[in-house]
């Protein structure tokens, strides 16, 4: 709970004609309703006793923290008939034989249902001018002297996202937003694919901006980080395609504002996918570090993962999709149920380096949220859990070194670098993964029955937990390869010969050939929505590589008024 701290103001002002204490500390924005002006209420009942004494009236005590006011607007009031000054400062003069009084509009952030954020205002009048102008320097000196506020933002807008509505989304919600918040913007419509990338690649002068704004939906922030992080590693004089080198993190957080038909990021980061709850936390300056995945093949860069590497079930439901994209957002169900039928498993072998004395497991109840304490630390806590759950690790993964390797049939391969939860999954696929904590969830579902792999897709809607299935593993970790069989070699065959030397022959032959019965030889990975070229993939996590304009999603308090400091 925010304490008010040293008083900067205290003044009464009048609000709707009654009478309010006001007050401002470096901390909150408090207005009080003086006991001398009571509201009449016609239609509470005299008996009413209330259930929670201490749960204030909220017309009577409003308070608001000075990091989530949006921005200061002085008024004019004459007569009861407000004019606006759009945000500009304007000297209001005394207007000779009329009634002037001053006003002054303070614009803040409201809570709404689901994570959402509105935009809030509420106008204080004064009859003296000089007390009206010091409020209004003043809630100005604290937003300014807030130097996690960005100033000069650089927006990039995918028109073709979603339902192109992209433009429109941006110009209507959330621009006039910006404008009032005092943020001044370069906006650059992107009239092709990789145009975001290439242009932060090679062009954007990025010393003139306090951060990059993302208006599309997951593909579109793709291209934002692969553009950002490459050209970070450039101007660091760090090798980004090294497979070995320690990335530098990027300095410049990266805002989302949903436009596509797919925003599982900005679900995962902010609560909800809405375009003025976005802006907001961009105005306020929230910081949420992200993890980042690099994806190598053979010592070559692939790409860059923030949320889902799938194999085997999520690369073949994407492979099918992006074949029916003239389906529309339906060829998800539609290929998800197709692959769910044909239930193809692929044999490989995964090696993975578990994530050494950190705290917290894949298995936990508790989610990562707003200031999430083991995101703070990267992870890195040492407790007799974590302790626990190494010695609990796979009992039939082999080890050398730090490496345990794992061969076997998997239905799927799934690395989680976030919970992965969207409006359609809202646990998602690891629902205790973290944002920050330098660690991908590597869910490994091996061969089953199509009754076994329902009932674990079934409990991504569900409160039973996923996981708790003999058929599925999940192991916490910081890097991560797979080999899928095809492309083992001679003597890694060999070693599996004896298994099902008949069926894996005919496999590699029928495997366009379904009839057979037998699987295909491979699958494809699915990264963050994109497929990548190859199967063989080496996975490194890079801990809090990259920032969101964002602060995780927030517990939702039981009693809301609690939080506010007059109730106590
Ligand atoms: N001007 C453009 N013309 C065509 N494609 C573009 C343009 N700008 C960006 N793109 C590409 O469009 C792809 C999809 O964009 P985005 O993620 O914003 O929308 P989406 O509807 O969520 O996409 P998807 O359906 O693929 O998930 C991105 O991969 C991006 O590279």
């Amino acid at each position: 709970m925010e304490r008010p701290g040293r008083l900067l103001l205290q003044s009464e002002l009048r609000v709707r004609n009654a009478a309010y204490d006001v007050s401002l500390s470096r901390s909150l924005l408090i207005w009080k309703r003086r006991t001398s002006s009571p509201v009449y209420h016609p239609f509470r009942p005299r008996f009413c006793v209330p259930l929670f004494p201490r749960r204030p009236d909220p017309g009577v005590c409003h308070s608001v923290p000075v990091s989530e006011i949006i921005s200061v607007r002085e008024e004019e009031e004459e007569n009861g008939s407000r004019q606006r000054d759009d945000g500009s400062w304007k000297k209001i003069r005394e207007r000779e034989g009329k009634d002037c009084r001053q006003a002054f509009t303070v614009l803040y952030v409201e809570r709404c249902r689901q994570h959402r954020w509105r935009c809030a205002e509420v106008t204080f009048t004064c009859s003296d001018e000089a007390v009206c102008q010091h409020w209004v320097s003043s809630i100005r000196e604290q937003l300014a002297s807030n130097t996690s506020r960005p100033k000069h933002l650089l927006v990039y807008i995918n028109p073709y996202g979603g339902k192109r509505q992209g433009k429109r989304i941006y110009e209507q919600k959330v621009a006039p937003l910006f404008t009032q918040a005092g943020i001044s913007t370069s906006v650059i419509v992107t009239e092709y694919a990789n145009h975001a990338r290439d242009h932060l690649k090679m062009e954007a002068e990025l010393k003139k901006f306090d951060g990059v704004v993302c208006v599309g939906g997951d593909g579109m922030f793709s291209e934002i980080i692969h553009g950002l992080i490459w050209r970070t590693q450039i101007d660091c004089g760090v090798d980004p395609n090294s497979t070995e080198e320690a990335l530098s993190p990027c300095s410049l957080r990266i805002g989302i504002i949903p436009a596509g038909s797919t925003d599982c990021i900005c679900f995962a980061s902010v609560g909800t996918n809405d375009p003025v709850t976005s802006a907001l936390h961009i105005i306020v300056g929230d910081s949420q570090p992200l993890d980042v995945c690099s994806v190598h093949h053979n010592n070559m860069f692939l790409r860059y993962s923030v949320s889902l590497l799938g194999y085997g079930f999520y690369g073949d439901v994407l492979s099918d999709s992006e074949r029916k994209r003239w389906m529309g957002p339906a060829r998800y169900d539609f290929s998800g149920l197709k692959m769910f039928l044909t239930h193809h498993y692929y044999e490989g072998t995964v090696s993975y380096l578990p994530a050494k004395g950190i705290i917290g497991t894949p298995r936990d109840a508790t989610r990562c949220r707003s200031g999430c304490v083991i995101c703070q630390h990267n992870g890195q806590l040492n407790s007799e859990r974590s302790e626990k759950y190494e010695m609990d690790e796979a009992s039939d993964s082999e080890s050398s070194g730090e490496w345990r390797t794992i061969r076997g049939k998997f239905l799927a391969i799934n690395a989680a670098s976030m919970s992965c939860a969207c409006p359609r999954s809202p646990k998602g696929l690891s629902p205790a993964a973290h944002l920050a904590d330098g660690t991908t969830d590597l869910i490994l579902v091996r061969k089953c029955s199509r009754f076994n792999f329902l009932r674990h897709l079934l409990r991504h809607t569900s409160k039973d937990d996923q996981f708790d299935l003999t058929f599925i593993e999940v192991h916490r970790v910081r890097r991560f390869r797979f080999m899928p069989r095809h492309c083992q070699s001679d003597s890694d065959l060999e070693l599996d010969l004896h298994e099902n030397s008949k069926r894996q022959i005919f496999s590699q032959i029928c495997k366009d050939h379904p009839a057979c019965g037998c699987a295909p030889a491979y699958s494809s990975w699915n990264c963050d929505g994109e497929i990548l070229t190859h199967t063989a993939i080496d996975v490194r996590v890079h801990g809090q590589l990259i920032k969101l304009f964002a602060r995780g999603i927030e517990e939702l308090p039981v009693f809301e008024d609690l939080s506010n400091p007059c109730a106590i």
